[in-house]
C-alpha cells in the first residue's frame, strides 16, 4: 500500500498493492493497520455507494459540520472521476484552495480526505461507481454544501456548465462567501 501526500497537507492517495497473476489481480481495499502505519486512525462507521450513469455528473461539493464532520476513503469501482477536496479549515495556510485527482477503477487510487474539506467529484466515464467509507454516521441535518462552480474556488472541471448534470439539491448550494465564518 503506497501512501503519498497531495499538496494540501491532510490529503492523501492511497494506492493498494496490486498482485497480478494469469487469472486477473488481487489487492486488499482497505487495511486498518497499513493506514495507522501512515497516521490514519479513522474509524470508519458507514460505506457508501453511488452509481452516476452519465459522463459529466457532478456531486459536491459536499460535508458535513461539526460534530459530524466526516473524513472520508475515496474509490472508484467502475470507471473514472476528477476527485476534488477543497480546504475548508478556516485557520489552515491552505484555506479555500482545492486539489483535484484523477482516480479510476483502473489505478485503483483512493483519496484519504479529512474533516473540514469539502467533497465533489465529476464522472469522466458514463457507469461511474463510487465507493467511499466515512467515519461519521449521515447527519441530514448537518449536511452543508458549497456550490460546484463558485468562481471564488476556481475550480477546473471537465464539463461546462451548460453540460453538467447536477442535483436539483447541489444546484441551490450557496457560494464560500454565503457561508464563510459559519464553518
Ligand atoms: C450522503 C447520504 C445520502 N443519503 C440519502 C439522502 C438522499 O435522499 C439520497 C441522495 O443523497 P445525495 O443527493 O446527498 O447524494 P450525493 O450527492 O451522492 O452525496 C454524496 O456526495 C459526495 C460528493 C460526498 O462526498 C458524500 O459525502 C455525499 O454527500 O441519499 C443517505 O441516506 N445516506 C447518506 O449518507
Amino acid at each position: 500500500m503506497r501512501i503519498t501526500e497531495l499538496d494540501i497537507p491532510g490529503l492523501i492517495v492511497v494506492t493498494p498493492k496490486r498482485f497480478q497473476d494469469t487469472r486477473g489481480f488481487f489487492t486488499e481495499l482497505y487495511n486498518s493497520k497499513a493506514l495507522e502505519e501512515a497516521g490514519i486512525r479513522d474509524v470508519f462507521v458507514q460505506d457508501n455507494f453511488s452509481l452516476s450513469s452519465k459522463t459529466g455528473t457532478i456531486r459536491g461539493l459536499h460535508f458535513q459540520v461539526p460534530p459530524h464532520s466526516q473524513t472520508k476513503l475515496v474509490r472508484v469501482s467502475r470507471g473514472r472521476i476528477l476527485d476534488v477536496a477543497v480546504d475548508l479549515r478556516p485557520s489552515s495556510p491552505t484555506y479555500r484552495r482545492h486539489v483535484s485527482t484523477e482516480i479510476s477503477a483502473e489505478n485503483g487510487q483512493q483519496i484519504y480526505i479529512p474533516g473540514g474539506f469539502a467533497h465533489g467529484f465529476c464522472t469522466l466515464e458514463p457507469d461511474t461507481e463510487v465507493v467511499y467509507k466515512v467515519s461519521s454516521h449521515y447527519a441530514p441535518g448537518a449536511e452543508a454544501g458549497v456550490l460546484w462552480s463558485d468562481p471564488e474556488l476556481g475550480i477546473a472541471w471537465p464539463v461546462s456548465a451548460q453540460d453538467a448534470i447536477v442535483s436539483d439539491k447541489d444546484a441551490k448550494l450557496p457560494l464560500l462567501r454565503d457561508i464563510a465564518g459559519t464553518v
